[in-house]
């Protein structure tokens, strides 16, 4: 089973704004919400391709009622620690560049978060546990690190997509997933990433520390793989960008739904890169028909390392 964990969800306020004013009255159009976070993108992504998922994390307030009434409209299922903060809610303007404030999260009390620990101990080796995202404010920097270390006796197959100091504890702990944007790639290795190149160079060091599967997406630049000395690179399909809210997190859900369908790493992969782009194209998350149909045409080209 694959559970994903979302310590810090949001509602997505998706907004457009033709010319944003700082310090002006902006008016906005066309206005969306949807439940946020990077887990539950990746469980949402997933529902919609066929593969069960169980979203854990913490939701709060009317927010968090209006993230799990939307969830279980869509069937997927959720098993979430109720905080008394309300959950956040995080802007995206759209307008000639996106633009996003992301909120610090509720506040999250000890006896909380005792009860969400306590969730992860039925995990078993059989399990996936996707650690996406940031954290919210009281919780500590390396609080996926513990979650790593309470998990190690077990092998469950650890899945990390987030950023920051909360990345960088991380290195060295064995994953079996890590999908840092060469953005947070950058930032992990405190380098600013310009190349794909660049990106395969810091993308090696990433794997060598440990981690069995290492994705990198470069936004519309494409996606490099790195798994048992192969590098896999991809180009992204062509398409209208819409949205790219979530475009990295369908990326690890089309990923971990290509292993799950038994696909071999480069498919699974070649769904990855479609899952991204789809939602890239689309308003909210991508649809399971777009995902199918981009995978057919996303090229990947493979050599050894
Ligand atoms: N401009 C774009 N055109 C096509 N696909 C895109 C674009 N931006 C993102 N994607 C897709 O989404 C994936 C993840 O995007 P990226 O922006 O790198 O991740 P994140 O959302 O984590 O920052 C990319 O690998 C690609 O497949
Ligand atoms: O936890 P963070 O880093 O603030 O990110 C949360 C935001 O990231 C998202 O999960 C989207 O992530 P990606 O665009 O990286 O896929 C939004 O739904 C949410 O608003």
């Amino acid at each position: 089973m694959i559970f994903t964990c979302t310590l810090n969800p949001s509602i997505d306020y998706i907004l457009s704004v033709a010319e944003f004013q700082y310090g002006g009255l902006n008016r906005g159009t066309d206005p969306s919400y949807f439940p946020g976070g990077k887990g539950i993108n990746v469980s949402r992504i997933l529902t919609r391709l066929n593969i069960p998922s169980t979203a854990l994390g913490f939701t709060g307030g009317f927010t968090g009622a209006f993230i799990e009434q939307t969830l279980q409209d869509e069937g997927v299922d959720t098993d979430f620690v109720h905080v008394s903060d309300a959950t956040r809610i995080n802007l995206k303007l759209k307008g000639a560049k996106e633009t996003e404030i992301n909120g610090p999260g509720a506040t999250i009390t000890k006896e909380e978060t005792e009860h969400f620990l306590d969730q992860l101990d039925h995990l078993t080796c059989d399990d996936y546990l996707v650690l996406a995202g940031s954290l919210p404010q009281d919780l500590p920097d390396d609080f996926y690190l513990q979650i790593v270390k309470r998990l190690r006796e077990k092998s469950v197959k650890l899945v990390l997509d987030t950023s920051s100091e909360a990345l960088k504890k991380m290195v060295g702990e064995p994953l079996f997933l890590a999908k840092p944007n060469h953005h947070e790639l950058g930032e992990l290795f405190d380098v600013e990433i310009t190349s794909k190149q660049q990106a395969i160079h810091y993308a090696k060091q990433l794997h060598d520390s440990g981690v069995k599967h290492v994705i990198i997406s470069m936004g519309g630049d494409g996606a490099i793989y790195l798994h048992n000395h192969t590098l896999y690179q991809a180009q992204v399909p062509k398409g209208t960008v819409i949205n790219t809210v979530g475009a990295g997190d369908s990326t690890v859900a089309g990923f971990l739904a290509g292993l799950e369908r038994g696909y071999k790493p480069v498919d699974a992969f070649r769904l990855a890169v479609a899952s991204g782009s789809a939602t890239a194209f689309t308003k909210d998350l991508a649809e399971k028909k777009d995902m199918e149909t981009l995978f057919e045409l996303v090229d990947v080209e493979v050599t050894d390392f």
